[in-house]
């Protein structure tokens, strides 16, 4: 720490969307100083080369990925690499003796053998797998403070967990009945170029992928079974809309009982009582994703079909904040014993 009141942090990957949002987000926190921004590919160059946008803001050089180069200026380091990458620079990092805070996928999944099956590639340790403390601020806030260590979660996890998971806690959804229907912005697949992402193929056209085989689906089938104490399974499906950010799920249950929309919206309201960035419509009102763009806010509304007794729930974020770089900062928040809020209060950019 430079001092008592500033905490010293780098961003490892910082010439990706997760991290270039990170550097925009600390801009505003009154306890952070950005002491090193590191990229494995363009290091020396000013990242204002690569990011005009940045030019007068910030006006530092790329550094070389160095574990021991950054515990010397920093005290914690958000790691904004991709899964796999994440996994190796991780042990090093906190070998040094920094704070971690992975945006990746890696050290989500507790069990090894399921992260293989999903993720096509090696695990990192089950000890790593067993410390790293999943940060979904709103269910596990209490667990990240003091921590070394945390694993930021997915994008769509975060929406989706946060639209089921009060309903699951209080018995009254069906947990075998559901069905969740969720669509992203094409940020959310980084930065780098490939034909899924290229403006031909995503303009004017909307697509599913990795239907039944999405990375996320035991991220989220892990954190409903606990929270549930009973094994869940769900059925996933995720779409590529063209807008650049924005995460809807739109999520679909049986009732245990005759549950109305006003039930749930008070359900809603008291699970997250004091909880500044879940928002809940009110009764009729369904959220869209540009009321929550550039802010950390989940908005989540609710529609309850007596016909068919299924409630559907609608949850939305902005997939590069409250699912990434601004639940990391929430996260680090928390872990620090500061405000949850602190440096995030940013209203959403409308339209
Ligand atoms: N985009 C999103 O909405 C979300 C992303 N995530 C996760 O956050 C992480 C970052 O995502 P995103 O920013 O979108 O990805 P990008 O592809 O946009 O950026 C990845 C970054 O990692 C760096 N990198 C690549 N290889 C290495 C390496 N070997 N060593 C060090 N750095 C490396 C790249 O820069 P360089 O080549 O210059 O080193 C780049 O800065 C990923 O794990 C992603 O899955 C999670 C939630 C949402
Ligand atoms: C639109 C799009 O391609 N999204 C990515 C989300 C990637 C991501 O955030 O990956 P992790 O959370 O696992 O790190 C995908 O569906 O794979």
């Amino acid at each position: 720490m430079t001092d008592t009141n500033t905490l010293r942090v780098a961003i490892v990957g910082s010439t990706g969307y997760g991290g270039v949002e990170l550097i925009r987000l600390l801009q505003s926190h009154p306890r952070v100083e950005i002491t090193s921004v590191i990229s494995s590919s363009s290091a020396g160059a000013p990242i204002s080369d690569g990011f005009p946008h940045l030019t007068n803001i910030v006006t530092r050089n790329l550094d070389v990925v160095n574990p021991a180069e950054i515990a010397e200026v920093a005290d914690l380091v958000f790691a904004a690499t991709p899964s796999g990458v994440s996994a190796k620079l991780v042990p090093e990092l906190l070998e040094v003796g920094l704070k971690v805070i992975d945006l990746s996928g890696d050290f989500r999944l507790k069990d090894g053998g399921i992260y293989e099956q999903w993720y096509k590639h090696p695990a990192p340790s089950a000890e790593l797998l067993e410390k790293a403390v999943y940060g979904l601020c709103e269910v596990f806030g209490e667990e990240v403070r003091d921590v070394d260590f945390i694993s930021n979660p997915g994008c769509y996890p975060t929406a989706t967990l946060l639209g089921l998971i009060p309903a699951i806690s209080a018995g009254w959804i069906d947990a075998s009945s559901l069905i969740i229907d969720a669509k992203s912005g094409v940020s959310g697949s980084g930065r780098g170029t490939s034909l899924t992402s290229h403006y031909a193929e995503i303009n004017e056209n909307f697509k599913a992928y990795k239907v039944n085989k999405h990375q996320h689906i035991p991220e989220v089938e892990q954190v409903l079974t606990q929270v549930a104490g009973e094994p869940i399974t769900v059925t996933f499906t995720t779409h590529l809309v063209p807008m650049t950010r924005g995460i809807m799920s739109t999520m679909y249950a049986t009732l245990n009982g005759p549950y109305t929309e006003e039930d749930f919206i008070e359900l809603y309201r008291q699970y997250f009582k004091d909880r500044r960035f879940v928002r809940i419509r009110e009764q009729g009102v369904w959220p869209a994703t540009k009321e929550v763009s550039g802010s950390n806010y989940c908005d989540i509304g609710f529609a309850v079909d007596a016909r068919t007794n299924r409630v559907t729930i609608i949850s939305v974020i902005d997939n590069v904040v409250k699912g990434a770089a601004g639940q990391a900062i929430q996260n680090l928040n928390l872990m620090m014993g500061w405000e949850e809020s602190l440096g995030l209060t940013f209203t959403p950019i409308y339209p």
